[in-house]
């Protein structure tokens, strides 16, 4: 498959260095011009829980006008309507868009830019992937993806990217109800995200901690209930044991909020924490500990754009 995958951070270099080396024809587009150079020059360096590798691929600052099988859109929530509208030079009238944003409302973005009738909906889980210099990316793990039709997409195309993911030795698969699978990770997300940036702590020591556990567990309970009240199906029958299985795969990673608040960035809690009261309030609850969460986040993060 020929694939560009735009967003060539800690994600998209574990995504496009292991296409490249199963073999498919894979280019990324980065905004970090010396990280797209490094790639450029010396290949993307990965590092995981099965070793090291090297590959090279096509590295660019701007998506080159040239028609791919399928985009790969792997930045943040809050860049995905700018990196959404530059897609257009690597679209032709049979590209499938793939988008993996933890947290709520990512694709509706997308299919504004490219179209319902391309777009699938991805869920990465388990990989605790952060960058570690130009070219550079350890990851602690390296669970799932899943992958579903977000509008008219045929199930044939979003089977036919899981199969080419396959190749590349992830477990993927295409699934009927990408919305439980967005929320099932969002249970997971919310009981680490706002807790560890927070507090600096690692998804282990959260879950281990005397009080913050505790605040952990109410965090991913609220999410799990907000599911259940708004008729989600998701397939969940204990958060707190769905939490603690999912900490005890990467113990010593630091969520994306955390590395985000480490480089004093905006974080992706707003769609993390900050869709369970939203998506509450469209149930008539409140979700007040994700509210407290995310308030708390959202504060310090406004003194860094002071
Ligand atoms: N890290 C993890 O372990 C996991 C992350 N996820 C989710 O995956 C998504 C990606 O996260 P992650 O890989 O950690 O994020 P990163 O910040 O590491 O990577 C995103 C990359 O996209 C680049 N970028 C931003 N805007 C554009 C643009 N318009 N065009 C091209 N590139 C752009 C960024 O450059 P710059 O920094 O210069 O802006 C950055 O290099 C998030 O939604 C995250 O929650 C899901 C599961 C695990
Ligand atoms: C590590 C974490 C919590 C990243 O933010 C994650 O979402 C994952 O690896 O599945």
């Amino acid at each position: 498959m020929k694939i560009c995958v735009v967003g060539c951070g800690a994600m998209g270099s574990v995504y496009a260095a292991r296409l490249a080396r199963a073999g498919h024809e894979v280019s990324v587009v980065d905004a970090w011009q010396a990280h797209v150079e490094a790639i450029a020059r010396d290949g993307l360096h990965i590092s995981g829980p099965d070793g090291e590798f090297r590959t090279a691929v096509a590295a660019h600052t701007t998506a080159p006008a040239d028609p791919v099988d399928l985009v790969v859109l792997a930045v943040k929530a809050a860049d995905v309507p700018a990196a959404a509208a530059g897609l257009a030079p690597l679209l032709g009238p049979e590209t499938t868009v793939l988008t993996i944003q933890n947290g709520l409302g990512s694709a509706g973005a997308v299919a504004g830019a490219v179209g319902a009738g391309r777009l699938a909906v991805g869920i990465a889980s388990g990989f605790g992937a952060g960058l570690r210099g130009p070219g550079r990316v350890h990851h602690n793990a390296m669970r799932a993806l899943r992958f579903g039709a977000h509008g008219s997409l045929a199930p044939e195309r979003v089977e036919e990217v899981a199969a080419a993911w396959r190749t590349a030795g992830f477990d993927a698969a295409a699934v009927d109800d990408v919305l439980a699978m967005q929320w099932e990770k969002l249970i997971c997300n919310v009981a680490y995200s706002a807790p560890c940036a927070l507090t600096g702590l690692t998804v282990g020591e959260i879950r281990d901690h005397p009080e913050l556990g505790r605040t952990s567990r109410a965090a991913a309970t609220e999410a799990w209930e907000t599911a259940l009240a708004l008729g989600v199906a998701i397939d969940v029958p204990d958060p707190v044991e769905l939490v603690r299985a999912f900490a005890a795969r990467m113990p010593g990673a630091k969520p994306s909020a955390l590395l985000d608040h480490e480089a004093r960035r905006t974080s992706e809690i707003d769609v993390i924490n900050g869709a369970v009261p939203r998506e509450a309030a469209k149930a008539g609850r409140t979700a007040p500990v994700n509210q407290a969460l995310t308030a708390l986040a959202r504060h310090r993060e406004a003194a860094w754009r002071r």
